[in-house]
């Protein structure tokens, strides 16, 4: 079991690089820029002490990774999860470099995590281990060098603590310094959708190149925050919810579910399978819920949850990645083969990091804006790069996910390249 799971962290990075070999490939790229892409710049590993509320102390490992800083400085959010390893905070760091390059943020990509259950602690211990983070890696993060923002299991309640820490160690207010705070702290209008809007935005504006033109039937994988969103946004479109599923199981209606029904049972804690019965809707098994005939499949939940097992049963036309990876390569290969559009996850769920660039700049200039140009924005953002990224794929004759690297992948080279060779004579 073990060493199972080691054999998977150590392949989760080479997984990820075999994305930028494909797009390296239609690319004149200097060896120089894959050897820098290749490699995260600096990974620090801290071991962080905490007094647990019985007195004891207790010590949990963290990481913070910066990927790669050559467009500005790096961004990325902070894990709290038993499973983190400083693999996956590479990988995910990696992930943050090619998605921020996509949409043409001026950030380089970082995350970080704590090795940790954050259900086991009391809100009091979690205060302290967020500020014994900000403590730690005080000197790596800044308004100008390092940004981190929330992920899983954490929110902006913790972000709050974490401003808050890094103020009083510097002596100042720098809410630029972290994002996904809460609004009375400096966070951002429309943070809270951004990144189901963004796929949002990017599937009505290729509708038509997509083949999804009129009403469709839309199955989300994984009924959480940017499921429940994507549902949300696509109904009021017009749209039929026909699947939704989450950890504990999966409902199906080919005529649409009540998705304000279902909206209420997660708002009180219920599993999306207690409306099994309601309203036609049946109970299956969430292993079936890419296999519902559908025209458009949106992941929502973890990484690799399609892979060379089921994704042969897809029915759908197109798959919207809101989820990080949740498409592994050889899964890939066969949606390419059966005609199976991907939108990519670098570019589908990029509107997170999106708004969470527009809270840096609202921070920086002291201005805030109405929901509404943050909507507007973030629209713009979302429609010229996803237009690019299909110009490119029809030329070249690839798919979306190489598209949207190679797309990232010129930026970033470019940015190298300009960068000179300075740092190689001084080093
Ligand atoms: N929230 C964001 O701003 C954001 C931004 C970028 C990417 N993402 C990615 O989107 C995905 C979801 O994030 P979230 O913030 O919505 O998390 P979340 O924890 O709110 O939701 C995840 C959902 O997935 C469900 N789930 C877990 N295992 C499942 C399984 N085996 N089958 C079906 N459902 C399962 C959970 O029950 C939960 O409903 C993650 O991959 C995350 O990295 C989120």
């Amino acid at each position: 079991m073990e060493e199972r799971r080691l054999m998977k962290e150590s392949s989760i990075l080479d997984v990820a690089l075999t994305r930028l070999d494909d797009a390296a490939r239609h690319l004149q790229i200097h060896g120089d820029v894959l050897e820098r892409l290749k490699y995260p710049r600096e990974t620090t590993k801290v071991r962080l002490m905490i007094r647990m509320d019985d007195g004891s102390r207790k010590s949990f490992l963290a990481w913070r990774c910066r990927y790669d800083d050559t467009r500005g400085p790096t961004k990325g959010g902070i894990r709290f999860h038993p499973a983190s390893t400083a693999e996956e905070v590479e990988t995910l760091a990696f992930w943050m470099t090619f998605k921020c390059a996509v949409m043409n943020l001026p950030y380089g990509g970082g995350k970080g995590a704590v090795q940790v259950d954050p259900r086991t602690l009391s809100k009091a211990e979690l205060e302290r281990l967020s500020r014994a983070y900000v403590q730690a890696f005080a000197r790596i993060i800044g308004p100008d060098r390092d940004i981190p923002a929330p992920d899983v299991y954490t929110n902006a309640m913790i972000m709050g603590w974490m401003a808050d820490e890094y103020a009083s160690i510097v002596g100042q207010c720098v809410p630029a310094v972290i994002t996904g705070k809460p609004i009375a702290l400096g966070g951002s209008l429309g943070r809270e959708d951004a990144t189901a809007r963004g796929g949002y935005y990017l599937v009505r504006h290729l509708a038509r190149e997509l083949g999804l033109q009129g009403r469709m039937r839309v199955a989300v994988q994984g009924f959480g925050n940017a499921g429940q969103f994507i549902a949300s946004l696509l109904a009021e479109d017009g749209h039929d919810i026909v699947a939704v599923s989450d950890s504990r199981g999966a409902l199906h209606c080919p005529y649409g579910l009540d998705l304000r029904a279902l909206l209420r049972a997660k708002a009180a804690g219920l599993p999306v399978s207690a409306l099994a019965g309601q309203g036609g809707a049946v109970a299956v098994a969430p292993e079936e819920l890419v296999a519902v005939d559908c025209d458009l499949l949106v992941p929502a939940a973890l990484e690799n949850m399609i892979d060379e097992e089921n994704a042969r049963r897809i029915r759908a036309r197109a798959v919207l990645e809101l989820a990080n990876g949740p498409v592994t390569p050889e899964a890939d290969r066969i949606l390419e083969q059966a005609g199976v559009q991907v939108l990519p996850d670098i570019l589908a769920n990029a509107g997170g990091v999106t708004v969470s660039y527009f809270e840096w700049v609202q921070n920086r200039q002291g201005f805030y804006w109405t929901v509404e140009e943050v909507h507007e924005r973030l629209r713009a953002i979302v429609e010229r790069e996803g237009l690019q990224v299909w110009a490119i794929a029809q030329e070249r004759r690839v798919p979306l996910r190489t598209a949207a690297y190679i797309h990232a992948l010129s930026r970033l080279a470019s940015a190298i390249e300009a960068h000179g060779t300075q740092p190689f004579f001084t080093s």
